[in-house]
């Protein structure tokens, strides 16, 4: 169990469950779509779309790694990460980071939560130790990695197969945002890996209509591309 007494620990949760992904509550959800349109970490450009690490064609992107840089939305994120860690995963006993956006969110919880943290990096460094994880590796160690954003769940599934080839046993995964992909929750299926999210896309939008930070041509567009993301303007 964790060491530190944390008042996160007495909430009760109302996760909604999407399979082997789950939002962490609906109140949250709104909240941190809320707070990344307010920081302009979400970008519209159906006109320039955007490359994903997957190489899928996007009219959007979420930059999480903006939130870092304002200190109430990077607070509210760990925060909630914190209690999704502490609820979920009652007997974590070590934080992963993806590399790269996943370092810095899984050190901070690492640190709130007083357990040890390592990052996992997309490929092993070509120099010095060579090693793909760093941090101590402790075979047979309960770890939850933590990811900024789930599109496909590429980066994040090649990562638990690396600490799980490293001997770590892995209880799951948190992350700030997810587009809520079937493809992606059949990849977390597969690779039997519970995954809870922050937020997602199917809070933001509603947001992001309210707040009337998209036009009519970009919900237009939005509403094309989620149909069939994957080969959008491929
Ligand atoms: O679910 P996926 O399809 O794998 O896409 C999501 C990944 O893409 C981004 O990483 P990216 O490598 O672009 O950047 P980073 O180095 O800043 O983390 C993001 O941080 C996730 O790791
Ligand atoms: O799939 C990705 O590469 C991706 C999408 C997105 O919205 N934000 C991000 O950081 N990466």
């Amino acid at each position: 169990m964790h060491k530190k007494f944390r008042w996160y620990n007495l909430i009760g949760l109302y996760s909604i469950n999407f399979g082997f992904m789950e939002i962490l509550d609906q109140a949250t959800a709104a909240e941190v779509a809320d707070k990344l349109l307010e920081i302009q970490a979400i970008r519209l450009q159906p006109k320039k779309p955007f490359t994903w690490a997957s190489g899928w064609k996007s009219p959007i992107y979420c930059d999480n790694r903006l939130s870092l840089s304002f200190p109430e939305v990077r607070c509210l994120i760990r925060d909630q990460l914190v209690k999704s860690v502490s609820h979920f995963f009652p007997m974590t006993e070590a934080i992963a980071g993806v590399a790269t956006a996943g370092i810095p969110q899984g050190a901070l919880i690492a640190n709130e939560l007083d357990l040890p943290f390592i990052y996992v990096r997309s490929k092993p460094k070509g120099h010095g130790m060579e090693n793909m994880i760093e941090g101590k590796v402790v075979p047979g160690q309960k770890v939850v990695v933590v990811e900024d954003l789930v599109s496909t769940g590429g980066s994040s599934l090649k990562a638990v197969q690396d600490l799980r080839d490293a001997g770590f046993e892995v209880l799951g995964m948190v992350a700030i945002f997810s587009y809520g992909f079937d493809v992606a929750d059949k990849n977390f299926e597969a690779a039997g890996v519970k995954l809870i999210c922050l937020s997602h896309y199917d809070a933001l939008l509603p947001r992001a209509v309210h707040r009337k930070y998209i036009d009519e041509e970009v919900l237009h567009s939005l509403s094309e591309w989620r149909k069939n993301p994957g080969t959008w303007m491929q």
